[in-house]
């Protein structure tokens, strides 16, 4: 899937939204070539691997306001939902180590005017001064779930929701989180990838 066989209507977005993911498709090639921001093997698919691909979390959350992204990399999906979500009034925080990947994300935020900031910092850092103020926490192709869950449970256990998207092994990954941890989950379906699965988490308890 290449951008042009994609519109603004394939997508349900607004033709000013089209554009700016446009941009962001152009510059994430242009980039590549010095940076390496993404596998290469990705950038032949770039709209159906990582832009619809997160595109598809924001109508997860449609009441999101404030919305915490953790190990953005090039900005999926924080960028796309920053971009997307900018006519409801979202603001996405972008937290990345990388500093490369950061000054991308930055040059993709000022190119474009969206509402997101971005965090050169590791996430164990800026969690805590997010709990009680993030509606959503998102993280694609980060850690395991466990893993995900010791980082976030913070945040999930004062109300934020948890959107994780998954592959192939999300049962195992479930079934090994839910020895250290009790929660509600929904597996939805991923619209890119038959094969995958997004996690929606609403609530947590440490067995201990
Ligand atoms: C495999 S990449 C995934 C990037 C992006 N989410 C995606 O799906 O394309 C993981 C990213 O998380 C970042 N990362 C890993 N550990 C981190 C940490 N503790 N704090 C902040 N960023 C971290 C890495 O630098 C890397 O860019």
């Amino acid at each position: 899937m290449t951008s042009p066989a994609m519109t603004a209507s394939d997508l349900d977005v607004s033709r000013e939204t089209f554009e700016k993911l446009e941009l962001l498709e152009r510059e994430l090639r242009r980039w590549q070539a010095i940076k390496n921001l993404v596998g290469p093997t990705t950038l032949d698919h770039i709209w159906e691997r990582h832009i619809v691909d997160s595109l598809q979390l924001l109508e997860l959350a449609p009441e999101a306001r404030t919305w915490l992204d953790l190990g953005s990399g090039a900005g999926f999906p924080g960028l796309v939902l920053a971009i997307a979500g900018a006519e409801r009034g979202l603001r996405v925080h972008l937290v990345e180590s990388n500093s490369r990947k950061c000054a991308f994300l930055r040059h993709i935020a000022r190119l474009t005017g969206v509402a997101a900031t971005v965090h050169e910092s590791r996430l164990e850092t800026i969690i805590p001064g997010f709990v009680g103020k993030a509606d959503v926490v998102s993280a694609r192709a980060l850690a395991s779930l466990t893993m995900l869950l010791d980082w976030t449970a913070p945040l999930l256990k004062a109300g934020t929701i948890g959107l994780f998207p998954k592959g192939r092994d999300v049962e195992t990954e479930l079934t090994e989180a839910r020895k250290k941890w009790t929660f509600e989950a929904e597996i939805l379906p991923s619209l890119t990838d038959s094969d995958a699965r997004i996690l929606r988490i609403t609530s947590i308890e440490s067995h201990s």
